[in-house]
């Protein structure tokens, strides 16, 4: 069973010219102990997407339809109030670019570990200390014993990144949720946080949702990867599969965008134009305008594509329906390893 299932979810803004839905019938699950990626351009609505599972979005933000079933709870009908009592920081937790936007600079580390612990798990002051403690340890701060009792401003943005983390954890939440954790840090430091939280994924048994524009990122520590385009997912694949196969034209453009890093490739593509306005997309699918492989006319003035699922992959492309593309064969034309089961 799923650990987390998502189902034609939907988030509209309020804003002063018409509504905008920034996240539009997005339907896709993570499975337990999996680092699931979810990229794409700036604005495509990754953080929407996010910030949706808890119900942390902008006053003018809402969900608009569908479920987000956690645990057999949907977390989309739930009240601010259940969130906060039973999901945020217990079962579900969050860690954002700007670790000094989660932390407060007038407690020390400490006090802020022990107050999440203390919060949600049954501990008194002195257990739940040496439980921040090991934890510090357990993300790598030097000297957790005497550090604990710094305040934030001693840290350095890589150090408070890993504070952040641990805090995070620090209730053993079942999912964890990273938006662009590593965006602001030097590459390094990076590759360093990025192997903590795969590393701390495995030990805590906490699925992780990443969410990046950084295709390299991704192919770190992702196991399967969800791609977005203007509010919809457009393609989900296995993380290998997605870079040898990917479905997608605006996938396959992404990929292409690349700029290989030891290899011959020098120019960077860029994909021409430009996303849609989410207050009038386009009719059909919402990459058409962009799109170099478009197959009929229901790519431009049909409904938005459905998801055909093409060799275990997840693709919202009219080009994998025989109806609309004629030239399709369908993913069955592939020839059978001889002595195989079919
Ligand atoms: N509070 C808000 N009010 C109105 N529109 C918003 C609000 N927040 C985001 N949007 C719009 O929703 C869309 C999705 O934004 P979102 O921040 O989720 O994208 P993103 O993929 O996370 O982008 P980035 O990579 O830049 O962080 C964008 O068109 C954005 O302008
Ligand atoms: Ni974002």
């Amino acid at each position: 069973m799923a650990r987390l299932s998502v189902t034609d979810l939907s988030v509209t803004y309020r804003t002063g010219d018409g509504d905008l839905t920034a996240v539009d019938r997005v339907t896709f699950d993570i499975q337990d102990n999996e680092i699931f990626g979810i990229v794409g351009e700036s604005g495509c609505g990754k953080s929407t997407l996010g910030d949706s599972f808890l119900q942390l979005l902008d006053e003018n933000g809402s969900i608009s339809g569908g479920s987000i079933v956690y645990d057999g709870m949907d977390l989309a009908a739930m009240t601010d109030r259940e969130l906060a009592d039973e999901v945020r920081g217990n079962k579900i937790s969050m860690i954002f670019q700007d670790p000094n936007a989660s932390l407060d600079p007038v407690y020390t580390v400490g006090q802020q570990l022990v107050e999440t612990i203390t919060k949600h798990l049954d501990m008194n002051k002195k257990a739940a200390r040496e439980r921040a403690i090991e934890l510090l340890d357990d993300v790598g701060i030097p000297d957790p014993e005497d550090r604990i009792d710094n305040y934030p401003h001693s840290f350095s943005g890589g150090q408070l990144q890993r504070i952040v983390i641990a805090i995070a954890l620090s209730c053993e939440p079942g999912l964890l949720i990273a938006d662009e954790p590593t965006t602001g840090l030097d590459v390094s430091i990076q590759a360093q946080i990025l192997d903590l939280l795969e590393e701390l994924a495995e030990s805590h048994e906490t699925s992780i949702v990443m969410i990046t524009h950084d295709l390299g990122v991704v192919a770190e520590i992702c196991d399967r990867v969800g791609v977005m385009y203007a509010g919809n997912m457009v393609e989900i694949a296995p993380i290998q599969q997605l870079f040898d196969a990917p479905r997608h034209p605006y996938t396959q453009a992404l990929l292409d965008s690349i700029p290989e890093r030891h290899g011959m490739k020098e120019d960077l593509t860029v994909i021409p134009g430009h996303p849609p306005d989410l207050r009038q997309p386009p009719t059909g699918c919402r990459y058409n305008p962009r799109c170099d492989q478009v197959c009929g006319m229901e790519c431009e003035t049909g409904d938005v594509p459905p998801t055909y699922d093409v060799e275990g992959t997840d693709v919202m492309c009219y080009l994998y329906d025989e109806g609309v593309n004629e030239a399709y064969e369908g993913p069955t034309n592939i020839v059978a390893e001889p002595g195989g089961d079919d």
